[in-house]
């Protein structure tokens, strides 16, 4: 695989990534008159630049983590940190990815990559110089005036993820961002996006069910318990950058990673699934 993202351009400004804290965070939620608890006391230290994945079943509370991070909920106690300061309503250090990419489909591309500088009041002719420079960067200038209908599901992610990191975020959420992909463009999309983080190093959070997608990216893998969340497998991956899709066949120590994480999550997975099963029994 060679179609890898171009190399940096002046126009663009790195982003410096900065840490992220989960301090004995409990959050719970209302199933009709019953609370849930969904996170018992999660912690977790993220230092500046790093990239965390985090898996775990379906329902272990893996995007209300992130949620909290991007503000988007408030845990019911414990706190979360950026850079040591805690999410409070109005924080904005955070930018979000998700697999659906949400752009707007009556503006053009670069239009697009334009929108978060233009909410933060960015001069006209800045938001142009950095867009640009972040559409050669995903290979998409040659439709900087496209419709983004006409793109394909690839094409769109890519703009997505331009318009992202054209605002240089500090810290990175990302919750299944290739998940809509076919096998093949979710491939090419992950290598692309390891080169720009590469390159940028913003703090990435990142949400995902596929297991060697987090070991391919990540500096951790995080694995989450359900019911209520909680971590129970922290593992640091030591396997070189820059990473490739090869490494998944050629290299041992990625699949010595993938065999101890994967029977863990493979247990998490059925005792989640046992305990719907009690819980709708019960009902
Ligand atoms: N706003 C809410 N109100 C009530 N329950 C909620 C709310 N948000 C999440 N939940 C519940 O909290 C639990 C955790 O949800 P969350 O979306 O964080 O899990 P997840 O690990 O991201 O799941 P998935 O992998 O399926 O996306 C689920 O049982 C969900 O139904």
């Amino acid at each position: 695989m060679n179609r890898l993202a171009e190399a940096p351009t002046p126009a663009t400004t790195a982003a410096r990534g900065v840490s992220v804290e989960f301090e004995h965070v409990h959050q719970s939620f209302l199933h009709g008159d019953r609370p849930v608890r969904v996170l018992d006391d999660f912690n977790l230290h993220i230092e500046p630049s790093e990239f965390v994945a985090i898996v775990g079943p379906s329902g272990c509370g893996k995007t209300t983590a992130l949620g909290m991070v991007g503000n988007l909920l408030r845990p019911r106690s414990g706190s979360v940190r950026i850079d040591g300061t805690e999410v409070t309503p109005g924080s904005n250090d955070a930018a979000f990815l998700f697999a659906r990419d949400a752009l707007l489909p009556w503006r053009s591309v670069r239009n697009n990559v334009e929108l978060g500088m233009e909410v933060r009041g960015v001069s006209k002719v800045e938001r142009r110089e950095r867009a640009d420079a972040w559409l050669r960067r995903v290979r998409l200038h040659e439709f900087a005036d496209s419709d983004v209908l006409h793109l394909s599901q690839g094409m769109r992610q890519r703009v997505a993820i331009a318009r992202t990191l054209v605002q240089s975020p500090r810290v990175l959420l990302m919750d299944e961002p290739f998940a809509a992909l076919d096998a093949q463009t979710r491939a090419i999309q992950q290598e692309e996006f390891i080169r720009l983080w590469e390159s940028e190093r913003p703090t990435v959070i990142f949400v995902t069910h596929d297991l060697e997608e987090a070991i391919l990216l990540a500096d951790r893998v995080i694995l989450m318990a359900s019911r209520p969340g909680r971590m129970v497998c922290d593992m640091k991956i030591e396997l070189e950058r820059p990473r490739q899709q090869e490494m998944r066949r050629s290299s041992d120590l990625f699949k010595s990673y993938y065999q101890e994480m994967s029977e863990r999550l493979r247990a998490e997975v059925d005792l989640a699934e046992q305990s719907m099963m009690d819980e709708s029994q019960d009902a």
